[in-house]
């Protein structure tokens, strides 16, 4: 139910507006001037404030300003004299939701009250939409409480408040994405866009076209103007994932955005500013691409200001129970399945396996033995093949004259060939990819 304040020194005139308001449902509170409205705001939670403009210890304009100061999400209604205009503007310019002429708009009171509490449930679903979206990317949600996964979460805290540009090194599914937004709201920019694109997603001019925009005509296709990511995202944060499988041409466009916060879009000569915060996040080792000539030293040294690296799975195992378990809840709950416990055996399984897909690959793994498991308690034979074979491989030792001695050795050499090009390797050795990287695991091959 939502509440109304109604202060008026006429006692008689405010009884009335209470009985009618209360018979519409509303909760009425009543002051007789501005001192006792205080202190009932300070008391309970008001959404709407009806308040007569001439008070005996004030003016009601004057407090509706600093009523709307403290409180912005209350809406204020003031009561005018007749005819006096001047008042009605000032009540609006005070940031009143509207005014009324005192005993000439009695039959509008009403409706416009619905209009002010409607207006205050939106605010306050949107405030609480926004403390749960922050909720769901808080750094809290980063489980974990392995040294390298805590060293990596109390570095981003610290970024997080600044606006220096972050660079996020981890390799797939590590959650660099999970990380860029954990900061972005920590910051002081969370009630601002959050935008993320995936660099390896698009062609170069796509790329180019999807990040500054475009003017209508200024490529075949491009049939009306378009707003840029960086447009999109102003006041607030990108996410650059992948950025070392950006074209060259496009970092150096990207550069003098992190310079001087200017780019140009596609069709048009002046540039365009931007105020936008840069969280970039690569699998690639950035120093070897330099040396390729793949990646722009210049744009090195600005995106890596502030670089964090996110551990692998396999070199934080200790957090594995808990990741496992947290997402064994969340599928459990999404099947509607009754709630059952991960065996020892199958978590020994998880701690086995390399996670070459980091916590990604984890999570679908959880997913699909909740999928298939139908017994009291999450057993090893709901993983994929290599992960309950994992366990047992790792231990083995293979006799020199076996013939899995010399499988390995074989599949090594034409590793070596290819270069650690696995594709490539599979495709000479005859087998399947899923085969080959199973060997790998089996073998312990590098
Ligand atoms: N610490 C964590 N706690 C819970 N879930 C996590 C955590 N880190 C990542 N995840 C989940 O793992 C998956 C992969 O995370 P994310 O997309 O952030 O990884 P990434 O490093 O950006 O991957 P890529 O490099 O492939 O883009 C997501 O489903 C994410 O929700």
């Amino acid at each position: 139910m939502n509440t109304i304040l109604l202060i008026d020194d006429e006692e008689k005139l405010r009884s009335l507006m209470a009985r009618i308001l209360s018979l519409e449902g509303f909760n009425i509170i009543q002051a007789e001037n501005i001192k006792t409205a205080w202190k009932k705001i300070a008391l309970q939670e008001i959404d709407v404030v009806v308040c007569d403009v001439k008070l005996p210890d004030g003016s009601g304009l004057n407090f509706s300003r600093a009523l709307k100061e403290k409180f912005p999400a209350i809406e204020i209604i003031l009561l005018t004299a007749y005819g006096n205009i001047p008042d009605g503007v000032q009540a609006i310019k005070n940031n009143a939701f509207d005014y009324i002429t005192k005993g000439d708009d009695n039959n509008k009171i009403i409706p416009l009250l619905y209009k002010a509490v409607e207006k205050v449930n939106l605010t306050k679903r949107i405030l609480q939409l926004e403390q749960q979206v922050g909720k769901k990317y808080s750094f809290e949600n980063i489980l974990g409480k392995s040294k390298a996964i805590l060293q990596s979460v109390a570095l981003a805290e610290k970024v997080a408040k600044t606006d220096a540009t972050v660079l996020l090194l981890g390799e797939t599914g590590t959650g660099k994405e999970v990380f860029a937004q954990a900061i972005h709201f920590a910051s002081d920019r969370n009630n601002k866009p959050f935008v993320a694109i995936n660099c390896s997603a698009f062609s170069k001019d796509l790329l180019e076209s999807e990040l500054f925009g475009h003017k209508a005509g200024s490529f075949t296709g491009a049939t009306k103007d378009k707003k840029g990511l960086f447009e999109e995202a102003n006041k607030g944060t990108i996410f650059l994932d992948e950025i070392g499988e950006m074209a060259v041409e496009l970092q150096a466009k990207l550069l003098r955005v992190l310079e001087s916060g200017e780019f140009i879009k596609i069709g048009e000569t002046t540039p365009s500013k931007v105020n936008v915060r840069i969280i970039a996040a690569t699998n690639r080792d950035l120093s070897k691409e330099i040396e390729l000539g793949n990646f722009r030293e210049d744009l090195y040294y600005r995106l890596s200001v502030f670089t964090i690296e996110i551990p692998a799975l396999r070199d934080r195992k200790q957090d594995i129970p808990e990741l496992a378990n947290y997402f064994a809840e969340i599928f459990i709950a999404k099947t509607n399945k009754r709630s059952f416990k991960l065996s020892k055996e199958y978590l020994q399984a998880l701690e086995n396996h390399s996670w070459k897909g980091n916590i990604r690959e984890l999570k679908n793994v959880i997913e699909r033995s909740v999928i298939l498991n139908d017994k009291e308690v999450l057993s090893i034979d709901s993983l994929p093949y290599e992960l309950q074979h994992s366990s047992n491989n790792s231990q083995k030792t293979l006799s020199a004259f076996s013939l899995n001695s010399a499988e390995k050795l074989h599949i090594q050499k034409v590793l070596n060939h290819t270069q650690g090009n696995k594709a490539e390797a599979a495709r000479l050795l005859e087998i399947g990819i899923a085969t080959l990287y199973r060997k790998i695991e089996e073998y312990k091959l590098q």
